[in-house]
């Protein structure tokens, strides 16, 4: 039976400690803002915002939404953005994506002025993470980061295998992973052999966007196994890439879905707002 590493536990641990960094940055008269900025509405990202917007108020950050039509053009949006991008109460700005398909998402991203960016989606930000010069992380390759952490997982000299190649996810995970001294490989759809790959892993991070992909023959006994899936099952059900059931009693360690990566994803983006807050009073250089 693999250790069930839990996410919620560990994501209120990352929480308490931006909440009581929160605390003594107020003493200062600095309050960390976060603006979340969703285009249509689309049911899962809604209830992702009120997470993030739950997570603000437990650990004492100003957080604004601004919920835009489906159809808002690439103009008001670009707009919206520059003007939180002068604010001096907002320290970080998020834009929820998927966008809607008639919005150039690149073009959207750019805008964000660097230093706002808590996603560490803008290409600067993207660049400082491969040379290891970086304030902030994506928020999902971070939160299993700490998660590896929490759950004691050895990485020097270990063999990590991320399946999926993503820029939000898989690129910036290996790269952290390899900061870690682990040997990275990533896979993809074109990967040849996938399951025998993936059996070399001591640590499996699945983020490909299938429900339930990574069954039992994908994973080496006693490996520890990062589930970054959020799917619905046939039932309409939460859950992850990772076939639970048939891999839990092969893993070492495990998340769940829900309660494992998402929670992380959330306390990250509060600790990058804590950083953001912090650079921009001139505290880190
Ligand atoms: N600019 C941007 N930044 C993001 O960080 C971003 C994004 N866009 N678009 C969508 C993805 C997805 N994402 C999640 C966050 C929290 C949970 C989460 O809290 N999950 C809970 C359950 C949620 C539920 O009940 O549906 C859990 O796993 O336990 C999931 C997914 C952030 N994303």
């Amino acid at each position: 039976m693999a250790k069930l590493i839990n996410g919620k536990e560990v994501s209120a641990q990352v929480k308490a400690r931006v909440a009581a960094e929160t605390e003594e940055l107020k003493k200062k008269g600095i309050v960390p803002g976060l603006a979340v900025i969703l285009v249509g509405d689309d049911p899962a990202s809604q209830v992702y915002v009120r997470n993030k917007k739950r997570a603000c108020e437990e650990v004492g950050f100003l957080s604004e939404e601004y919920r835009l039509a489906a159809d808002v053009t690439q103009d008001e949006l670009l707009s919206l953005i520059e003007s939180l991008n002068a604010r001096s109460d907002i320290s970080g700005i998020l834009v929820q994506l998927p966008l809607p398909k008639h919005l150039d998402e690149k073009a959207v991203l750019n805008v964000i002025s660097p230093l706002k960016d808590v996603d560490a989606f803008q290409p600067v930000n993207v660049g400082r993470i491969m040379i290891g010069d970086y304030h902030f992380l994506p928020c999902t390759p971070a939160g299993v980061m700490e998660l590896l952490k929490s759950a004691d997982v050895d990485l020097c000299g270990k063999r990590a295998v991320v399946i999926g190649r993503s820029n939000i996810v898989g690129k910036p995970m290996a790269m952290l992973l390899m900061h870690e001294n682990a040997t990275v490989t990533i896979c993809h759809s074109r990967t040849k052999d996938l399951p025998s790959v993936c059996r070399e892993a001591d640590v499996l991070v699945a983020a490909i966007g299938k429900a339930k992909f990574v069954t039992a023959d994908f994973v080496k006994p006693g490996a520890a196994v990062i589930d970054v899936g959020m799917n619905r099952d046939e039932n309409g059900k939460l859950c992850g890439d990772v076939d639970f059931d048939s891999v839990e009693p092969v893993a070492g360690c495990i998340t769940p879905v829900p309660g494992g990566v998402g929670p992380m994803t959330i306390a990250m983006l509060m600790q990058n707002t804590l950083m953001a807050a912090k650079i921009q009073n001139g505290m880190i250089k």
